[in-house]
This record gives structure tokens, sequence and C-alpha cells, in this order.
């Protein structure tokens, strides 16, 4: 599973937590405005917006995982099983597989009235990156700096483009069955709550915390969309970037899972393998990793954005641990 989202407290932060039990030798990975994006359908890609985020580098090609651009535009690809579906090529429309979306998107849209723009003649079609990477079946979380996001499914009726106002994104179901659900919720809150029970039954608030008690826990994806929006609606909103960044991750690290909770196999586990953001106003891109949790930063505007040759940093994994004594 998967959580993505947009957290906007002065500035604005964009990324995810990717859960899986496999990696795939993802980096970090800078494409300057001057590398030649391939398509497979379309023209190249010979000058675009500079990007960064996390890929897996095939041959010198960035499969993406989730990314954020100059312009402060930022894309996430989470699972989406079951419902993805990728068509057939058409004439006259923008045919793009689902591996070369976060590249076309960012590769050439400011902010979201450009994407959607865009969008009005984007088919996705069923092709595989190779025989050994078939296509995953995602859906897409897209925000802009202005906090305004998007999410875009692929379904068997069609292409659905959603206003999201909870700026949040994880797996199953549909996104609108994931806004319908949290209805259910609508009582959670930071607060103590009022007993509306009986004025019979006295009602101590035995501990604090009690107004979100009833926030599931679970690592599924229903459990973790309404827990991602309740932590960051009622995240604060401070000054400071350090301060932000550490908020931001606060509420990514609530929805994590930990290594052990969540079975895919008899020795399998999903777990959460890194957690990353970009500061969209500033280009800079913030990552912890599972066994890694110092913030780690990698500076976009700190490379030649005008080279034409990916940039890559090793993700950091080792424990770091300050002793004081
Ligand atoms: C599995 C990842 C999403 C994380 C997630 O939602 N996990 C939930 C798993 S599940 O619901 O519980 O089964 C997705 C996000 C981006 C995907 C990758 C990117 O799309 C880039 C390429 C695309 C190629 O077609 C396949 C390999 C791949 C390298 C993808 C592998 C995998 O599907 C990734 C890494």
């Amino acid at each position: 599973m998967c959580t993505s989202i947009i957290f906007s407290p002065k500035d604005h932060y964009f990324g995810r937590n990717l859960d899986l039990e496999v990696s795939f030798g993802q980096q970090v990975i800078v494409t300057p405005r001057n590398y030649n994006f391939k398509f497979r359908k379309m023209p190249d890609m010979k000058k675009h917006f500079a990007m960064v985020g996390i890929a897996l580098n095939a041959g010198n090609y960035p499969l993406y995982f989730d990314a954020a651009n100059e312009k402060g535009l930022g894309m996430a690809g989470l699972n989406y099983p079951g419902n993805a579906t990728y068509y057939k090529e058409k004439e006259g429309k923008d045919n793009i597989a689902s591996f070369e979306f976060v590249p076309w998107v960012l590769g050439q849209c400011s902010n979201i009235s450009e994407v959607k723009e865009l969008l009005k003649n984007f088919n996705i079609i069923d092709l595989n990156f190779s025989d050994k990477m078939e296509a995953s079946p995602l859906h897409w979380l897209i925000a802009d700096k202005s906090g305004t996001s998007i999410v875009v499914e692929t379904d068997k009726d069609g292409m659905h483009i959603y206003d999201n106002p909870v700026g949040c994104l994880t797996n199953n179901p549909q996104f609108s069955k994931q806004l319908f659900n949290l209805n259910n919720y609508a009582d959670i809150s930071p607060a103590m709550p009022k007993n509306n029970f009986s004025d019979k039954v006295n009602m101590d608030g035995y501990s604090r915390g009690l107004g979100s008690r009833n926030l599931p826990g679970g690592m599924d994806s229903e459990s973790r969309f309404v827990r991602v929006a309740f932590n960051k609606f009622n995240a604060p909103h401070c000054e400071t970037e350090e301060e932000n960044v550490d908020n931001y991750f606060h509420i990514l690290h609530s929805v994590e899972q930990q290594r052990g909770l969540d079975q895919v196999g008899p020795d399998a586990f999903e777990y959460t393998i890194y957690s990353d953001g970009t500061n969209l106003d500033k280009g800079i891109f913030y990552y912890t990793t599972y066994t890694n949790k110092q913030i780690n930063v990698v500076d976009m505007n700190k490379e030649d954005l005008d080279s034409d040759k990916l940039i890559t940093y090793e993700l950091l994994t080792k424990p770091n641990f300050n002793h004081q004594n």
C-alpha cells in the first residue's frame, strides 16, 4: 500500500510513502531540462521542465514512482489493482504508456489547470516497459504549489479526473468511495468528546485523546486514507522550513507500515521502504527510509538543470544513531 499527500502549512510539500515487500533499486533522480525524454508513441521531448523524485534508472530511462518539477507541480503513482485499466491506442490522441505518464505531465505542465487541459487529449495505453517489466496498475495524485490537487483514475468505464478536497490518496477502492467513507468518521476530533450518549451515565473522560479513539489504525488503504486525512488537517502550521518539513514527515510516518504488520506472502511483509516530500515552492527534495530516519535532502537548484544527463543519488539506508555519551 502507499500513501501520498500535499501538505500546505506555508510552502507546499508533496510526496508519499512507498510501501511494498520488495525494493526495485530505486534512487533519487534529477532529470535536467535537456535530457531527451523518449515516448513510445509520441515525439521525443528534447526540452522540458527539470524534475526530481524517486525512480528506477532502467538503462538511462528514469521510471519515476513520484516526482516534482521546477514549476512546483508534483505527481505520484499508487497501486490501484483490479481497477486500473489501460486502453488501446487511439488515433488523434496523445497515446502515453502508464510508465511515461509522470514525465509526460511534469515535463510540460506548471500547474493543475494546465494538467486538466493536457488531459483532454490524453489516452493511457496498455503497453509494458519491457518483457520483464510489465505495466503496473496505478492511479495518480497530482498537486501544485497553490495546494490544489486532483486524482486521475483510468477505470473500465473510462478516465476520471477528481478534484481532491482532502489532498491525499492511498490505494483501492476508487477515490470517490474513499471520500464517501469519510462520512463514517465525521465525529473524530482532537478535542475530548462530549457525552451525547446519556446524561444518566457519568463519563469523566478517563484518558486524554478520546476524541480520536475511533480513528482506524489498520494498514489497509481505507484506514490509512482516513487517518492521513485527519492527521494532515490537524497538523500544526509553523513558520520555519525545518518545523514544517518535520511536521510533514510526522504525518506520513503516522501511516507508515511497520515491518511484520502487513503479510503478503508466507514469509513476506509489506513495509514503508521510503517516505519523501518536495517543497514545491523551492524545489528541495527530502526523504527518509525505513532504516534511516534522518531527513536527507537533495536540493534540485544545486544541480546543473540545463544538462542533458540524469543526476542520481543512492537512497541512504544505514541507521543513523547519535551517541550522546
Ligand atoms: C508498487 C508501487 C506502488 C506502491 C503501492 O501502492 N504499493 C501497494 C501494493 S498493494 O496494493 O498492497 O499490492 C508502484 C509505484 C510506482 C511503480 C513503478 C513505476 O510505475 C515505474 C515502473 C513502471 C513499470 O511499468 C513497472 C515497474 C515500475 C518500476 C513500477 C513498479 C511499481 O508498480 C511501483 C513502484
